[in-house]
């Protein structure tokens, strides 16, 4: 399919290696990045955060939030920046009381109802983002030139579900028993999300990002119809009207779990990348996906706990599969605490030093 902003990046020649394959190019070494690759498996990531007290604080303090995106790019090089902060910003931006207890996880105030939504306000989005927004533009002066600095946020599905369950959840039950009983009203709270969204991403690519991602950690739970209208349609509706404001700007998607309906997010979302979850098999989605969109993933982050040989044979066989086509390397889902940031750097080698 070819869409307008990958003809657009194809005039503009972006050098960056994670645009260029963005951009639809086949490369003989793929970018890398890894999801959560700042957080608490870097000793240095944990001596700041102490330093800004609460999490929310260092998505919140620009100076912290910048040196807590750069450390996994000083430590490793890795082929692009991913902005830190966090995907719950947006329920706080629209007036939701957010916090983070430490070892638990987010806590929200929960909404129990369509009448809650009175209790947000897109008023105040961009005053309470700003010190995000400030952060963006920071790194696009701070970043090594062949450095790609990504924006992101959650996609409206994943944020709901946070802001209905009031923090993590197994079942999404009071989520779900919503969205079934009074679809009218979850639509108002998905189209006020899709609105927030799409403001807070346009701001990010105004303040330097250079390409986005979209969150939807948590779209394997729907059967396919609601899959349809709660994942996918408010997903390709923030990629139009991110990409009305900014066509060339490519926009990545990770709807995590959604299995068999990835090829229908590939065909109709208008996304350049999609982000390939642990689970989807590789021979599928060299086959399926990557003749649509440039495919990004997938090796299990628990393989960067273990190491090894068991570390190696996997990158080495994502690579192997996916290099025929548009491809960034990246993990199923994000790196977890336990990792041994050694077992990173040897995973940076086995992708940059294989025999071409
Ligand atoms: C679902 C979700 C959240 N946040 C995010 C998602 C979508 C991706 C995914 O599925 O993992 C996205 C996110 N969160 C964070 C980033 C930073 C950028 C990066 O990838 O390096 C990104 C992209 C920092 C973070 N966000 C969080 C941390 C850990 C908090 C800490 O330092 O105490 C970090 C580094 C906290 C957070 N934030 C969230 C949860 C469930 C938690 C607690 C779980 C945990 O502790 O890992 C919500």
């Amino acid at each position: 399919m070819s869409q307008p902003s990958r003809t657009a990046n194809e005039t503009a020649k972006p050098k960056k290696l994670l645009l260029r394959a963005l951009a639809g190019e086949t490369l003989s070494v793929p970018p890398v990045w890894l999801m959560r690759q700042a957080g608490r498996y870097l000793p240095e990531y944990r001596e700041t955060r102490q330093k800004a007290g609460g999490f929310l604080q260092l998505c919140f303090t620009p100076d912290l939030a910048t040196e807590v995106t750069l450390q996994p790019i000083r430590r490793y090089g890795f082929d692009a920046a991913i902005l830190f902060s966090d995907i719950l910003v947006i329920p706080h931006a629209l007036g939701q009381k957010v916090w983070f207890q430490e070892g638990e996880g987010p806590k929200l105030e929960a909404l129990a109802d369509s009448a809650d939504l009175r209790r947000l306000s897109l008023e105040a989005l961009h005053d309470r983002l700003e010190p995000v927004y400030e952060t963006v533009d920071r790194l696009s002066t701070a970043l090594p030139q062949e450095t790609t600095l990504i924006g992101f946020a959650g996609a409206p599905w994943t944020v709901a579900s946070y802001m209905i369950e009031g923090g993590s959840s197994k079942d999404f039950q009071k989520a779900k028993t919503w969205a079934y009983g009074d679809p009218e009203g979850f639509q108002r709270l998905i189209d006020l999300l899709i609105e927030a969204t799409s403001r807070y991403l346009c701001r990010q690519v105004e303040a330097g990002a250079e390409t986005l991602q979209v969150f939807d950690s948590w779209a394997s739970v729907w059967p396919e119809t609601a899959f349809r209208r709660w994942c996918l349609d408010p997903m390709a509706a923030i990629v139009r009207r991110v990409k009305a404001q900014h066509p060339a700007v490519p926009v990545i998607l990770f709807p995590r779990g959604a299995g068999p309906l990835y090829p229908a997010v590939a065909a109709e979302a208008g996304a350049d990348g999609l982000s390939l979850d642990t689970t989807v098999p590789l021979s599928w989605a060299a086959k399926e996906l990557q003749s649509c969109v440039t495919v990004q993933g997938n090796l299990d982050p628990i393989l960067l706990v273990a190491g090894g040989e068991a570390l190696e044979a996997a990158a080495n066989d994502i690579v192997t599969r996916l290099s025929g086509g548009p491809f960034v390397f990246n993990l199923g889902h994000g790196i977890v605490p336990q990792t041994p940031p050694e077992h990173v750097a040897k995973l940076l080698d086995i992708i940059r030093s294989r025999p071409s």
